[in-house]
């Protein structure tokens, strides 16, 4: 790295980055986030929150928030506390449209009133956010919040060890992730001097936090329960788009009294919109844009229930450099150093792909596995759900519909995005078919054809007996 340069654009970074609200903890906040409102005011708020696994134990926490006042936002005090208002809030609306035999429609005014003003503030949609669940729901007296043994969760609905380490999994992710977002800035800065030797030590290091994020997302196994989750805590999580079947044919009408108020479908709190995947998306040139015309895909919707600056540092990074670009050139020279800037790109998509692929598995674990037991009436007699409220696990999957009609919580169909989520993170990194397809359009198209050809040729070479692996 060269160090005059580098550490002029460390400082100018140190300034951006406060400006897209990212701090040294990267999405995280730099402290911890707050344990209690401070004005005495709030105390209702409060107290409903903490106890809601208990109210939804009881059945008595849709009546709890009616009887609510409706309060003001007019004393909360710094940034921290308008985001523990947005916490409180979204775990609010969510345990009291989920908490029941049946979904409930309409959000009285008690949660709606305050909920449109924060969530106005901090420039999010009015629901349980990923930023709600996991970014500003933990608290840690300690500097480093990838320690899950000294991170716990502020709110839960169920009170259970299984959905604090679901929420805690990601803040660990997030805070591990941290050092690979100035380094990455760096690496993308020196795409315009095409600086090898610097993005190539940068891709590297991404490579490495990506396989440390891997490792942290197979803890998820150690503490949180299928069953549990499945049944009782992703219900929670689902938003109201999509969920005709589940109970919401027309969303939620946000009753704001006075007869005023709006009926809205929003997306439910998923991992999805964890601005950090976008980040290593943009930064390798992941491309999940949709073939059709004027359609948002998952991910670009997902920016929309991501902080307002976050956003806004997404689209940012969009403009930088690209390092995908610099790597199919390089593929086409036979400089060392060049070659080696390609071997770490592949080396850090595949890593990406690999963290896909172990997603897919976790997937298959809590959400596909236990739908299919649900099917055939086991594992909800263990938790006691025979009566089976109206909800997200209650849309169990029928033997021929099979796990591709499956939703995630966000509203997807959850097999084929997940799938096709991983299979674009290995196009990305598959090199020798975009300079294929470079050369192709140039002056060197017999190169080209020869890139693209490679495979064939060893599949050709293969004996008859080899070729039903291959199906
Ligand atoms: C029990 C654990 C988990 C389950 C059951 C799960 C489930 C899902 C589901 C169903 C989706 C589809 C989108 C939707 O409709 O919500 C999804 C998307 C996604 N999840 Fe998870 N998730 C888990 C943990 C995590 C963790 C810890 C991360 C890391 C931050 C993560 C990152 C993502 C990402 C980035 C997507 C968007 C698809 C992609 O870009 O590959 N998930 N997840």
């Amino acid at each position: 790295m060269r160090p005059h340069a580098s550490s002029k654009s460390s400082s100018q970074l140190a300034l951006n980055l406060k400006s897209f609200a990212i701090t040294k903890n990267a999405f995280l906040p730099e402290h911890s986030p707050c344990k209690a409102l401070s004005n005495a005011y709030y105390q209702a708020w409060e107290a409903v929150a903490l106890s809601l696994p208990a109210l939804l134990a009881t059945g008595e926490l849709r009546t709890a928030i009616r009887s609510l006042p409706i309060l003001s936002v007019d004393f909360l005090q710094s940034e921290a506390e308008w985001r523990r208002a947005y916490v409180i809030l979204g775990f609010m609306m969510h345990g009291y449209i989920w908490g029941g035999d049946h979904p409930e429609e309409v959000l009285p005014p008690q949660i709606t009133v305050p909920l449109l003003q924060v969530s106005n503030h901090l420039e999010l949609p009015p629901v349980l956010t990923y930023a709600a669940a996991s970014l500003w729901n933990f608290s840690s007296d300690q500097d480093d919040f990838s320690d899950l043994e000294s991170i716990e969760t502020l709110f839960t609905f169920t009170g259970t060890e299984s959905e604090s380490w679901f929420f805690l999994i990601s803040v660990a992710i997030e805070s591990k992730a941290a050092s690979a977002i100035p380094v990455m800035l760096l690496a993308l800065d020196a795409v315009k001097e095409k600086d090898f030797a610097t993005i190539t030590q940068a891709l590297w290091q991404l490579r490495t936090c990506i396989q440390d994020l891997h490792g942290l997302l197979q803890r998820m196994y150690e503490r949180c329960d299928p069953t549990v989750f499945y049944h009782k805590i992703r219900p929670f999580l689902a938003g109201s788009k999509n969920m005709e079947a589940a109970g919401l044919p027309r969303g939620i009408f946000y009753d704001e009294g006075g007869e005023r108020g709006e009926w809205r479908s929003l997306r439910g709190g998923s991992n999805g919109q964890s601005s950090l995947i976008q980040f290593f998306d943009i930064v390798l040139g992941v491309d999940h844009s949709t073939p059709i015309p004027g359609q948002k895909s998952f991910h670009q919707e997902a920016r929309e229930y991501m902080p307002g600056p976050h956003r806004r540092f997404l689209s940012y990074v969009e403009l930088l450099g690209s390092i995908q670009k610099l790597a199919v050139a390089a593929k086409l020279s036979p400089d060392p150093v060049q070659m080696q800037l390609c071997e770490a790109y592949t080396a850090a998509t595949e890593a990406l792909a690999t963290f896909r692929s172990e997603h897919m598995q976790i997937v298959t674990r809590y959400i596909i596995l236990p739908a299919r037991s649900a099917a055939r009436g086991v594992g909800s007699k263990r938790l006691d759900v025979e009566k089976r409220p109206q909800n997200l696990a209650s849309l169990t999957i029928s033997a021929h519909e099979g796990s591709q009609k499956l939703r995630g919580t966000g509203g997807t169909m959850l097999v084929p995005f997940l799938r096709k989520a991983r299979d674009v993170t290995i196009e990305a990194g598959r090199l020798d078919k975009k300079a294929g397809v470079v050369l192709l359009s140039g002056q060197r198209w017999f190169y080209g054809l020869f890139l693209l050809a490679m495979p064939c040729f060893f599949v050709l070479l293969l004996t008859p007996q080899h070729l039903p692996l291959l199906q």
